[in-house]
């Protein structure tokens, strides 16, 4: 479903250098990505969601060839199929949970607004025990239920992909396996691709391939990585 072939990427002014020779995601697979600190597993999400273009190579999404594609059309490409959780939750403080978890409808046109979206929303928040807590803001939630909302707002849209970048650092241990069960099961329901930067040894067992990035750096055989 996804693939990188030959991918370099460097930050201008920076010696950081991170090249994937080959990676191939199949649909419905459950990939965790591995590393040390700074050894680029941020900047591998932000290639593969298309919010940063590699300096050379290719990033294949189905037969959709990102480097072919516009700024906008990335981004409107990113809402339609993409579902993004991030370590900060990343929510608007000035908007409600049922606006928060609307907003990707609110940014795009693609997207269309109408009433069963806002259904939606509400089930999807619903689903993650939040149903009482539509009209609050995220400043009077716990970490936990901000996550929750966070991840409500990336399912809301039906992604084909879920990118999640270390979701559970900032959560205990109940928090934490609340949200990936959440996370699970939709993407056992679904058939949605996952792909999970963790740093937590805990959580590997869930998914069906774990990469490190380091391995990529000694690269020699695809086999060895993708076989
Ligand atoms: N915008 C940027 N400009 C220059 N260098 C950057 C930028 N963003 C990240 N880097 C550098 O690129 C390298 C990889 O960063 P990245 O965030 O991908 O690492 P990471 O593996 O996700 O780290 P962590 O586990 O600490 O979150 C690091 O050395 C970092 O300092």
């Amino acid at each position: 479903m996804i693939q990188l072939k030959e991918v370099q990427f460097s930050y201008p002014g920076d010696s950081f250098k991170l090249s994937i020779p080959r990676l191939d995601i199949g649909r419905s697979e459950k990939l965790a990505i591995t590393g040390p600190s700074g050894c680029g597993k941020t900047t591998l999400l932000n290639l593969i969601s298309g919010i940063s273009r590699p300096g050379s190579g290719r990033i294949i999404l189905e037969d959709i060839e990102l480097s072919e594609l516009s700024e906008q059309d990335i981004k409107d490409l990113r809402l339609v199929k993409m579902g993004l959780i991030f370590q900060q939750f990343e929510l608007l403080d000035y908007l409600s949970v049922l606006d928060n978890v609307m907003l990707p409808f609110r940014i795009n046109p693609i997207l269309n607004l109408d009433d069963d979206i806002k259904e939606r929303a509400f089930s999807v928040i619903s689903s993650m025990g939040l149903g009482d807590k539509l009209k609050r803001y995220p400043a009077k939630l716990s970490q936990g239920e901000r996550q929750r909302v966070s991840v409500a707002r990336a399912l809301v849209t039906k992604p084909e992909v879920l990118i999640c970048d270390e979701p559970t650092a900032n959560l205990d241990p109940v928090n934490r396996d609340r949200i990936l069960d959440i996370i699970d099961s939709y993407c056992d329901e679904t058939k949605t691709t996952l792909i999970m930067v963790t740093h937590d040894q805990e959580i590997l067992q869930r998914f069906h391939r774990i990469i490190n990035i380091l391995d990529y750096s000694n690269y020699k055989d695809k086999n060895e990585l993708n076989g």
